[in-house]
């Protein structure tokens, strides 16, 4: 072999060399941007069970009616195809996708917990756990009055409320209340307490100004305003007591008549004659 044809094969061994090296990089290379380009699922990893196991961001992705997935105790929903089933208006439901909502789906915004036919249909809906799951199951976020609106909007306030009704601090028994304003009382109201929850809420006295919801006929203008009010008493019917807190937010509660202004005052003189109410004391055994 002379010399020449020594150096033609190193080069030509070389060459190879340097070319697989290029194309091996070029795989390796192609496969990652491939596996970020995936999203969600790329690196997504699965639990011991076998489960995927996702991050809150992950989920957050999926936050709109036409992708719509909720983290509940834990577990990650896609709900997307419930959607249509559910029995509310579809902004009631899809203000939790792409959120924690365990709270939500506890208490549905109204005190009431779903139905064991709802936890099993929920089931089914089942993509996987929230990473961390056991810490976040164990420490689902503390109930909230306001939990019919999503987590970020709770504030400090609410956990002071909820420990000035805690169960326990208002006997059992019949309670009557005033919301009195320029003079005139306004609402009057009675309700029982049973197990610190509201039963058979009525109204006394509905008057502003010159009007007297209680004695308006169904096709009245002003009909609307006395539908708003007994939408608030059907909505605390059998809630716990911290439920009359969702009052603050009434277009959780009532349907929206008057672009919800309205009903904001509406709520708000409820509340405040829920409070006297509860301030006089027991009004009957
Ligand atoms: C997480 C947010 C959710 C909210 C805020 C919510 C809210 C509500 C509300 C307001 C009602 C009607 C009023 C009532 O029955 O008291 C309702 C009923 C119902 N919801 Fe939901 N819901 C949520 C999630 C779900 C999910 C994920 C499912 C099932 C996959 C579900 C299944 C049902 C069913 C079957 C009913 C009929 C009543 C019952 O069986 O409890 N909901 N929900």
């Amino acid at each position: 072999m002379n010399s020449n044809r020594i150096a033609y094969t190193g080069f030509v061994a070389f060459v190879s060399v340097v070319l697989t090296l290029v194309i091996v990089n070029m795989v390796q290379s192609s496969t990652e941007s491939q596996a970020a380009g995936d999203g969600v699922n790329a690196d997504s990893d699965t639990n011991g069970d076998g489960e995927t196991v996702y991050r809150l961001d992950q989920v957050a992705e999926h936050n709109s009616a036409s992708s719509c997935w909720k983290v509940i105790e834990g577990v990650v929903y896609d709900l997307t195809e419930y959607l249509p089933n559910h029995p509310t208006e579809e902004e009631t439901f899809t203000r939790w996708c792409g959120k924690e909502a365990t709270s939500a789906w506890q208490d549905k915004g109204n005190g009431r917990p779903h139905s064991p036919r709802a936890a099993a249909r929920l089931e089914s809906y089942r993509i996987g756990v929230i990473e961390g799951s056991e810490s976040v199951s164990a420490s689902v976020e503390p109930e909230s009055p306001f939990t019919s609106a999503p987590a970020d909007t709770v504030d400090s306030r609410s956990e002071q409320m909820m420990l000035a009704l805690a169960p326990g601090t208002y006997l059992d028994g019949t309670y009557r209340g005033n919301f009195i304003d320029r003079g005139q009382i306004q609402v009057s109201l009675q309700f029982r307490l049973e197990n610190g929850h509201i039963k058979a809420m009525s109204y006394r006295h509905l008057v502003y100004g010159d009007e007297n919801y209680l004695t308006m006929e169904e096709g009245a203008e002003l009909y609307p305003v006395l539908r708003q009010y007994q939408q608030i008493s059907e909505h605390l019917e059998e809630a716990p007591l911290t439920a009359i807190f969702q009052l603050y937010q009434p277009g959780n509660v009532v349907d929206d008549i008057d672009g919800y202004s309205g009903a904001t005052l509406r709520g708000s003189k409820v509340l405040s004659a829920i409070r006297d109410g509860l301030n006089r004391g027991v009004y009957a055994w």
